[in-house]
């Protein structure tokens, strides 16, 4: 079989030689021309599958995502040529989380907030949703979650609805899907007319997809008042051609790397590798905790003195989201979005460090640590 990968995705040689043989292209430039002889397709968010993608590759028996979001495949298309789809669901959620717990950090410090006298909206409460929520819970933080379809489904579900919450929330960090149409649209959930209608102080991180902020009313916003809401932003509208004059208003700008850690990355060439043993009835050779390297540091010592205070130290041993801002405004302009993205540097999620003592405090391990055996 022949097997065709994005170039960023991570382990694909070790994962999918067994299924025949490997080749590498750039994501956001593949073409038709490029897949001819296709088996097997793997894609990141960044390439569109469409009709107009696959329509020169007869062969093609599977297309997965080594991702989360799907906005970016036409799924009735792939049913309809009986193409085989996957997905990696909540693969990098976890990375997601540590990204905005540390954009929370960072934006208590810049503004002297103490966290727990604050509201968090989640907006969208999937996997990522509820991974925060269940976070921001473990630090006593106050929580708002809005998510119409859980609402729906599940009758205990605390759903405040979306108007309800921009009333009320002090920070907003949105995880829903890009939807474009229908009653539960989210393509400019925020936008001229909501913006107004949030605390003219709340904050705002958006590390879902771009669109769902409409960028420019944003801007025109930030421009137009003297005391701006602080912004985070992981997501952009038209990557990589993203809208510059947002940077200088906003307090931390990265470049769609949320999910990046090497753990999440990984997981999602893992799912797909899965999911194809399973299709094509191949035995599962390989497991992700071979592959992956060792990480810097494996193991911490915790005392009986640690406290909920010292939490905030222990995760800036691992991830501290100043570090991806800083590249950005350094490197945006020279190298582009998209560079950003291709060398960003490893990190590793908090359940890379193993951590030791006699009394773990059960919120580590709430918030993704985990424990020495
Ligand atoms: N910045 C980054 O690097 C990454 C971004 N993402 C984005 O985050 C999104 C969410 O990821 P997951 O939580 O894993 O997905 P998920 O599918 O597990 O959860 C999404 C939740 O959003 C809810 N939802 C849908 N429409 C909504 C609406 N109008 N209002 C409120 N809630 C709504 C759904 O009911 C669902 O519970 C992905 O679709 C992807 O676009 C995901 C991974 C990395
Ligand atoms: O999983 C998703 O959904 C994401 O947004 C990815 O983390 C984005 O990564 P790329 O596929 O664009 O590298």
């Amino acid at each position: 079989m022949r097997i065709f990968a994005d170039e960023n995705m991570p382990l694909v040689q070790p994962f999918f030689a067994q299924f025949g043989d490997v080749s590498l292209f750039n994501g956001r430039t593949v073409a038709a021309a490029q897949l001819a002889e296709a088996d097997i397709l793997l894609v990141r968010s960044v390439t569109q599958v469409n009709a107009e993608l696959l329509n020169n590759c007869p062969q093609l028996r599977f297309v997965g995502t080594a991702t989360i979001g799907m906005d970016h495949i036409d799924q009735p298309y792939l049913a309809q040529r009986n193409i085989g789809f996957a997905s990696a669901p909540g693969c990098n959620a976890q990375s997601v989380v540590e990204y905005v717990l540390s954009s929370l950090w960072y934006l208590a410090d810049k503004y002297q907030w103490q966290l727990t006298e604050k509201t968090i909206g989640v907006v969208g409460v999937g996997n990522i949703g509820r991974r925060l929520v269940n976070a921001l819970q473990a630090l006593n933080i106050s929580v708002l979650q809005c998510d119409p379809l859980r609402a729906q489904q599940e009758a205990d579900f605390a759903h405040t609805d979306f108007a309800t919450l921009c009333r009320q929330a002090d920070i907003i960090s949105f995880h829903t899907p890009l939807i474009s149409n229908g009653p539960f649209a989210t393509r400019h959930l925020l936008n001229a007319t909501t913006l107004p209608q949030l605390k003219p102080e709340c904050a705002l991180i958006n590390a879902s997809r771009g669109a769902v902020i409409d960028n420019q009313a944003l801007l025109n916003e930030l421009r137009c008042v003297e005391q701006r809401r602080p912004v985070v932003l992981d997501v952009w509208e038209q990557e990589p051609d993203i809208l510059t004059a947002l940077l200088p208003y906003v307090d931390i700008a990265t470049a769609h790397i949320a999910g990046h850690s090497v753990e999440g990355k990984a997981r999602g060439t893992e799912m797909l590798y899965q999911r194809c043993c399973e299709l094509f009835g191949q035995p599962v050779k390989q497991q992700l905790g071979q592959l992956l390297a060792v990480p810097a540091m494996e193991k911490l010592q915790i005392s009986a003195d640690f406290g909920l205070p010292d939490v905030q130290n222990l995760a800036r041993l691992l991830y501290d989201v100043r570090r991806d801002d800083a590249i950005l405004r350094h490197y945006l302009q020279r190298n582009g979005f998209d560079w950003l993205r291709k060398s960003y540097p490893a990190r590793r999620e908090f359940s890379s460090l193993q951590l030791c003592g006699k009394v773990i405090p059960g919120y580590l391990p709430q918030l993704g640590f985990s424990l020495a055996q």
